[in-house]
């Protein structure tokens, strides 16, 4: 077949491939099915084998993980990852909300589910992911690029060519941790204790293929550069996060007042053994970053958003060790 035309085929399958992740992992509605998922994939690494000149940096074979790396680079944050400060109670709620409304007035607020996985910022130049890493401690995290790249509904390429860096929760949903638990009962290894210790010893690995067989998933919550961007809110940050193709959490929800929020934590603590992956809270953020830069931050966390902790249950959990998996 002439170069030119392969090329164009090679540049065909990619598109073709994310379109149907998109389709399965993003929007959960599948468009084809495995198999056929499957040949596609095939025949594009079988031509990226035999015209490697033409394999692209956002190529869908990264997806099934690369050479095993010697160990993680380290990563420093432009813009620090602080932690959300907590509220136990109604009355701490109250309390962060009289705050707010002494500083900055009149407030709005973004109610979202407190995924119970890793802080992750994923970091995209001219619309191509170049480089995810964890938390860490805040200032300095794990450069886990290649391990995050096995996670489907992380877009490789955004729908917009812009540089961007976003932050996230990488998680594993309860089904992968369930059958994951299965596989290793069955091999006599030692089970993880619940689905945030999984995907925190699953994104350890060093080994990008036993991550691409973990199933981890990822909720996009917040543009770093919005301000650049010209965003104004975090409402309006959310729905440019869809627009680029990321995978938000749909359950989020304006809120005017106070009691709305709790209003949202009481539905989502009764519906929360519904969901499909872990959440451990809820978050409460001022949705206007102009009120957001007032209020500001402490070295430690941002003082205009709050989690408001589900209280623990009471079940036993078992005291298994964490695999030290790296
Ligand atoms: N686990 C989560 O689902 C989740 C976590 C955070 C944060 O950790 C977080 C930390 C900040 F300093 C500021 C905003 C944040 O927003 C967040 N929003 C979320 N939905």
């Amino acid at each position: 077949m002439a170069q030119h035309d392969v090329k164009k085929q090679m540049a065909e399958l990619r598109e073709q491939i994310e379109k149907h992740n998109y389709a399965y992992y993003v929007l959960d509605q599948p468009s084809i099915s495995d198999a056929e998922y499957d040949e596609l994939m095939r025949k594009l690494m079988e031509l990226e084998e035999q015209y490697p000149q033409y394999k692209t940096p956002d190529s869908p074979s990264q997806r099934v993980g690369g050479a095993p790396l010697e160990a993680f680079k380290k990563v420093t944050h432009r813009v620090p990852m602080l932690s959300l400060s907590n509220a136990f109670n109604e009355g701490d709620l109250r309390d962060f909300d009289r705050r707010v409304r002494q500083e900055v007035g009149d407030v709005r607020y973004v109610c979202e589910l407190k995924i119970d996985g890793l802080a992750v910022s994923l970091r995209y130049e001219d619309g191509y992911f170049v480089q995810g890493a964890t938390r860490g401690d805040g200032t300095t995290g794990e450069d886990i690029t290649e391990n995050l790249k096995t996670i489907r509904s992380l877009p490789l390429r955004l729908q917009k060519q812009v540089t961007v860096e976003v932050r996230g929760e990488a998680y594993m949903p309860r089904k992968s941790f369930e059958k994951l638990n299965e596989q290793r009962k069955m091999n006599g290894e030692e089970l993880f204790a619940n689905p945030r210790n999984a995907a925190a010893g699953s994104l350890r690995q060093l080994d990008p293929k036993i991550v691409a067989a973990r199933q981890l998933d990822v909720f996009i919550y917040s543009v770093v550069n919005s301000e650049e961007i010209g965003l104004v809110s975090h409402s309006e940050s959310l729905r440019y996060l869809d627009e680029l193709g990321f995978k938000t959490n749909p359950t989020w929800q304006v809120c005017e007042t106070i009691d709305a929020v709790l209003a949202y934590i009481e539905k989502w603590h009764e519906r929360r053994t519904s969901l499909p992956y872990d959440i451990d809270g809820i978050v409460i953020k001022v949705d206007a970053f102009a009120q957001q830069k007032q209020l500001g931050a402490t070295a430690k966390s941002p003082r205009w958003a709050i989690a408001y902790k589900f209280p623990a249950e009471e079940v036993v959990t078992q005291l298994v060790d964490i695999e030290l998996s790296v």
